[in-house]
């Protein structure tokens, strides 16, 4: 399989995770913004993890630096549009982009201006180029829940104008899902859509509080319900669709190897798994090289393929037009 041409979906990316390196160094030597080098390929090794990567917590230092230069309306807008180009040119045909607002207000954005750049930005790509998108916001957990409820709030007005989900990231530790029940609860009211990061670092349980406690009806990783009954159980039955990203799931260490990961044993078992990046910057990836990475270690089959992109349509958070559309690509 030629996964260069085939059509792709993905629902797991994060804008702050997906810069181009030329972008930043552009940005920073423009505004005087200050980097530990301006050399490609100095900067490239600041915000790329290994793969010998030891966790999570060490994954997300790559964070810092990009974000610097994600702190004004054009730059924003310039950003999502690259992110977009980037993705459209290897033939992702829909894409979910994920952001968390409160870390561009640094320089004195409000959660209005940042939404609707990353917006402006989107549909600059979507006009050029033959790819859709939508946008979920993100929530730090390491925040509080009233910060939570600060994106819920100011975010509401964008629903129905590209924005469809709503999302918790961060480092992960157990029983998160308890402190931001209200807040993830008013956002379902409003209409957001329900997708969470958990089960990433060892903690299968926090997929089961996910769904129960938050109603997650998508799953960024879930690699633990491996080793989580009730969470496995959870999950099969309510057909909680899992975005995995094998080569982050590396080097945040939720495996050792990508012999071990878990996805094509969940897929053969009935779970509806899906493929993403993650993050194509800090984790130096494709959604083509993560197809490949997949279809190498596990030998699927285009039958395989198929069924994972028909998972991704069914799970987008997309209109019906859309998943129309996409499900006659392939
Ligand atoms: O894989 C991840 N797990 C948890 N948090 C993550 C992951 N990738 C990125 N993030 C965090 C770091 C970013 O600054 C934030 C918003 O995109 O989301
Ligand atoms: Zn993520």
């Amino acid at each position: 399989m030629n996964f260069s041409t085939l059509p792709k979906i993905e629902l797991h990316v994060h804008l702050d995770g997906s810069l181009r390196p030329e972008t930043i160094i552009d940005i920073a030597k423009r505004e005087g913004i200050s980097l530990p080098s301006f050399d490609i390929e100095e900067i490239k090794k600041e915000i790329t993890a290994p793969l010998e990567c030891e966790s999570l917590n060490e994954y997300l230092e790559k964070f810092a630096i990009p974000n610097l230069v994600m702190q004004s309306k054009e730059n924003l807008r310039r950003i999502t549009f690259e992110l977009f180009e980037d993705a459209a040119l290897e033939n992702v045909k829909y894409m979910e982009v994920r952001f968390a607002p409160l870390l561009h207000t640094a320089k004195g954005l409000d959660v209005e201006e940042i939404i609707q750049s990353v917006l402006d930005g989107m549909k600059d790509a979507e006009n050029q180029y033959d790819i859709k998108g939508n946008l979920i916001l993100s929530c730090m957990r390491t925040m509080s829940a009233d910060r939570a409820f600060e994106v819920v709030e100011k975010g509401k007005q964008f629903l129905g104008k590209g924005v469809v989900a709503i999302d918790l990231c961060a480092s992960e530790v157990e029983g998160f899902c308890r402190n931001f029940v209200e807040p993830i609860a008013l956002a379902r009211e409003y209409g957001y859509r329900v997708t969470i990061h958990a089960g990433e670092t060892g903690i299968g349980k926090n997929v089961l509080e996910a769904v129960e406690l938050l109603g997650a009806e998508r799953i960024g990783h879930g690699v633990f319900i491996k080793d989580c009954v009730e969470a496995y159980n959870i999950v099969k039955e309510k057909q909680v669709v899992l975005e995995m990203c094998p080569t982050s799931n590396v080097q945040t260490k939720a495996v050792n190897h990508f012999s071990e990961h878990p996805i094509y044993d969940f897929h053969k078992d009935g779970i509806k798994v899906t493929v993403n990046t993650d993050n194509r910057t800090v984790s130096d990836t494709t959604m083509a090289n993560e197809c490949n990475i997949i279809a190498k270690e596990f030998n699927i089959s285009y039958e395989d393929y198929k069924q994972i992109y028909h998972n991704s349509v069914e799970a987008s958070f997309a209109d019906i037009e859309t998943k129309e559309k996409l499900k006659k690509y392939i």
